[in-house]
């Protein structure tokens, strides 16, 4: 009987939070390096289909970077990253396509359609919702900065009741051209804005941004990451992740945060505790 207290109990101490996110957009980040066992991804689920049930309107924007770079190491073609996005050549972006569009992005709306969730999979490509242009062809070839969101394309789903899952590709402007890889932080960020996203969540492989000590900092403000860039304690991924959280909170996106997701259960966490995980980015 005492547990079933402690259950009852557990469930209206996240009575706040429940109110304070219904009815709002929560885009999720997800993560190539939190898309790891399939206990992890089960739990990933779980979490979408709880906030979903509770009338949280998730959008999950998803990467895949670990794959692509295996894929490509297997078909033995080179690949580079400057300022933590990859260059990429036709011949890569096929590969870049054929993994998150073709491979990632169905893995994630078959596992979530099997917990029952109206999940429905997209990339920038389907009805050009998302457009780019080259971030600076002769140095990272096909690798886009994003233009222009179509926010209706989005919002339509979320209407209908679906949970979009969005693959980081963006439409080019000319006929037949084969699009652009976008790095999935940046791309998440440009879609929270667009759509009018209450809270970005990312979930990646650390427990947040770490100081020097390897200690989490808990919050951060734009001045204080820019300290941290210059002096080379954010490098790597974790760059365009700083980024896209300055860019969602400046285009109107209320929070970023940057967690663990290899931690179970880390977005309910963050979403219903007053604690929280992970490093929060304020304006
Ligand atoms: N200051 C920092 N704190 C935490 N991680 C950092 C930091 N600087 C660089 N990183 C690196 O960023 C990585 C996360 O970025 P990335 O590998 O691109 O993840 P994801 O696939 O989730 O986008 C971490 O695994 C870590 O190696
Ligand atoms: C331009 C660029 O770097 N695109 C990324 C897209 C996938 C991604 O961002 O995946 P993660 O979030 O798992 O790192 C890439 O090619 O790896």
């Amino acid at each position: 009987m005492q547990a079933k207290v402690e259950t009852v109990k557990t469930l209206l101490d996240a009575l706040p939070f429940i109110r304070e996110f219904r009815k709002e957009i929560v885009v999720i980040k997800y993560g190539g390096s939190a898309q790891t066992s399939p206990e992890l991804k089960e739990k990933f689920a779980e979490d979408i289909l709880l906030m979903y049930l509770v009338g949280i309107k998730p959008v999950i924007v998803h990467g895949g970077g670990k794959k692509i770079t295996d894929m490509l190491e297997a078909l033995k073609i080179e690949t580079e990253f400057i300022d933590g996005q990859r260059v990429t050549t036709k011949e890569t972006m096929r590969i870049v396509e054929m993994i998150l569009s073709g491979e990632i992005n169905k893995e994630i709306v078959s596992l979530l359609n099997s917990h029952d969730a109206k999940a429905i999979g997209i990339s920038g490509k389907d009805a050009h919702f998302i457009r780019a242009r080259a971030k600076d062809f002769s140095k990272w070839g096909l690798t886009g900065n994003i233009t222009n969101v179509k926010a209706d394309v989005v919002l339509n789903l979320i209407k209908e009741g679906f949970i979009p899952v969005i693959a980081p590709i963006a439409a080019g402007e000319e006929m037949g051209h084969p699009g652009y890889n976008i790095n999935a932080d940046l791309c998440a960020s440009y879609v929270a804005k667009a759509i009018g996203a209450n809270k970005i969540i990312f979930l990646t492989d650390t427990p947040g941004v770490l100081n020097k000590e390897k200690q989490l900092l808990a919050t951060l403000t734009k001045d204080e990451v820019k300290v941290l860039k210059e002096n080379g304690t954010i490098h790597g991924g974790m760059v365009p992740k700083v980024d896209a959280c300055l860019e969602a909170i400046d285009g109107g996106v209320h929070k970023a945060h940057i967690i663990d997701g290899r931690l179970e259960h880390s977005m309910l966490l963050e979403l219903f505790t007053s604690e929280g995980v992970g490093t929060q980015i304020v304006k």
